[in-house]
């Protein structure tokens, strides 16, 4: 549970450039603090024509018109936090670090360069005021690797070298320097954060994705957003870390190029709780009203799930704990639905959503010839894996099976099918799974099924 003080809202200001495409820059930033609960405010410095692919044009804003904005907002609103995202030049430098010195303000520095469709934000000339003007008077400051590389004079190509590169940095003059590990190798994105003369490394698993643009704004933006409602900086790394990896494993696919991060997932994820727990309820309602339900009942029980929609794990799939069972010829739930109460259909539904992402529902049921031929005549597709089959070192990992069988029945359809099948195996019984979109509706199939 989040408390929210309603009497006063944190604000944050960023100051940094705009994005036509909506992706990075200050877009970027205010869906973050939304994102985050926290009032968002904007000083403009640039204005740039840019999309997924290219940035065509870059306007910036004068000097007095970005110290204007910045005024307008401290004089009458107040700002507990500021970022700084795209600088252009050095006249912008100077004339921000002058407004931050003046309200003292807590200052994140994102120090922008380059975006990720390779045009520069910033002037080579303007390195030296970065440097000289803004980092002592930044209390993070939170380069990529390239960007380190720039500002510490030396290569970065590992976890010690970004090491080393933090602690360089601090010393010309902000708190806390985190060095950030997006454009590095590795399996992991690993980012350091140098803080009080000790390190603290937070890794998440390196996400395959095109739908990166943003990234960098919104760590930055996360990061001046928790500072603007009193965390420490440790707290503050760890919420931006957690928000930018949501944010890209749902990254929105728009565009040619890159597309941006999606900084709004852990909101609209938090806001479908209800929604997915109810139609779980509803489900198990239509299943217990099954006549005669003993041609579908497995002797495990039969579950039904349904995930949020931008699920990260098995925490965020719903199910009945202890599952449903049979009663006679009904079918009895032996609990209310619960999020994270089923690892197996979990495993089911977020594999395939890594080929289907509107697929967020399963029910599991018995095997038998006839319920496959009933099935087949409702239109439906059906794959099968064989867990005979089953690599020996799949089957060596924990929870490794399910996720290969789904895997391979779905390459096998050529699309995540209707329902998966599979004949047991030693101590396993044959089952079916039916995946879909809804819970309900899957619900609906099993009634007919029956
Ligand atoms: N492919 C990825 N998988 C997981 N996390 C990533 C990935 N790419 C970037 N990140 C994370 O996103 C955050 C921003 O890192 P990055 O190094 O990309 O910054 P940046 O280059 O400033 O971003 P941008 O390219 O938007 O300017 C970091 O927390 C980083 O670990
Ligand atoms: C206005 C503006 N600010 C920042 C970035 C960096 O973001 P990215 O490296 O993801 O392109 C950008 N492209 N545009």
């Amino acid at each position: 549970m989040v408390w929210i003080d309603l009497k006063r809202v944190p604000v944050a200001l960023t100051i940094a450039g705009s994005d036509s495409g909506g992706g990075a820059g200050i877009q970027a930033d205010l869906k973050t603090f939304a994102a985050l609960g926290v009032h968002g405010t904007v000083a403009i410095t640039s204005i740039t024509a840019q999309n997924t692919r290219e940035v065509r044009a870059v306007q910036d804003v004068s000097v007095d018109v970005i110290k204007a904005q910045i005024e307008a907002v401290v004089s009458d609103i107040g700002v507990d936090a500021a970022k700084t995202g795209m600088l252009h030049t050095s006249e912008i430098i100077e004339a921000v670090s002058e407004e931050i010195s003046r309200y003292k303000i807590p200052l994140v520095v994102d120090p922008v360069m380059i975006a990720k469709s390779g045009a520069p934000l910033l002037k080579e000339d303007a390195v030296g005021s970065l440097i000289r003007r803004l980092l002592p008077v930044a209390k993070v400051v939170t380069p990529n690797a390239r960007e380190a590389e720039v500002l510490a004079g030396v290569r970065i190509g590992s976890v010690e070298d970004a090491r080393r590169a933090a602690k360089l940095i601090a010393d010309m003059g902000p708190e806390g320097v985190i060095v950030k590990g997006g454009h590095m190798e590795g399996s992991e994105s690993i980012d350091i954060l140098f803080y009080q003369g000790d390190f603290i490394e937070l890794r998440a698993p390196r996400l395959e994705s095109r739908n990166t643009h943003g990234t960098g704004c919104s760590f930055s933006a996360a990061i001046t957003a928790e500072l603007a409602k009193g965390k420490d900086i440790r707290e503050a790394f760890r919420v931006a870390k957690d928000l930018v990896t949501h944010a890209i494993m749902y990254g929105i696919p728009v565009g040619k190029g890159h597309g941006p991060l999606n900084p709004m997932a852990s909101l609209y994820n938090e806001s479908e709780r209800y929604a997915t727990l109810m139609r779980v309820v509803e489900a198990v309602r239509i299943l217990e009203g099954i006549e005669d339900a003993r041609k579908i009942a497995p002797e495990v029980g039969i579950n039904v799930a349904m995930s949020l929609p931008y699920a990260r794990d098995s925490h965020d799939v719903a199910a009945v704990p202890g599952r449903i069972h049979l009663v006679g010829r009904k079918l009895k739930a032996t609990s209310y639905p619960e999020f994270g109460a089923s690892d197996h259909l979990a495993r089911y539904i977020l594999t395939s959503r890594l080929y289907d992402r509107e697929i967020r529902a399963a029910i599991n049921i018995a095997y038998s010839d006839e319920n496959l031929e009933r099935l087949a005549s409702m239109g439906l597709k059906v794959s099968w894996y064989d867990r005979r089959e089953e690599p020996g070192e799949v089957k060596a990992r924990e929870g490794a099976t399910i996720p290969w069988g789904v895997r391979v029945a779905v390459e096998r359809a050529g699309r995540v099918p209707d329902a998966i099948f599979h004949r047991g195996d030693w101590g396993k019984e044959p089952m079916i799974v039916l995946l879909g979109r809804d819970a309900v509706s899957l619900a609906e199939v099993v009634r007919s099924i029956a």
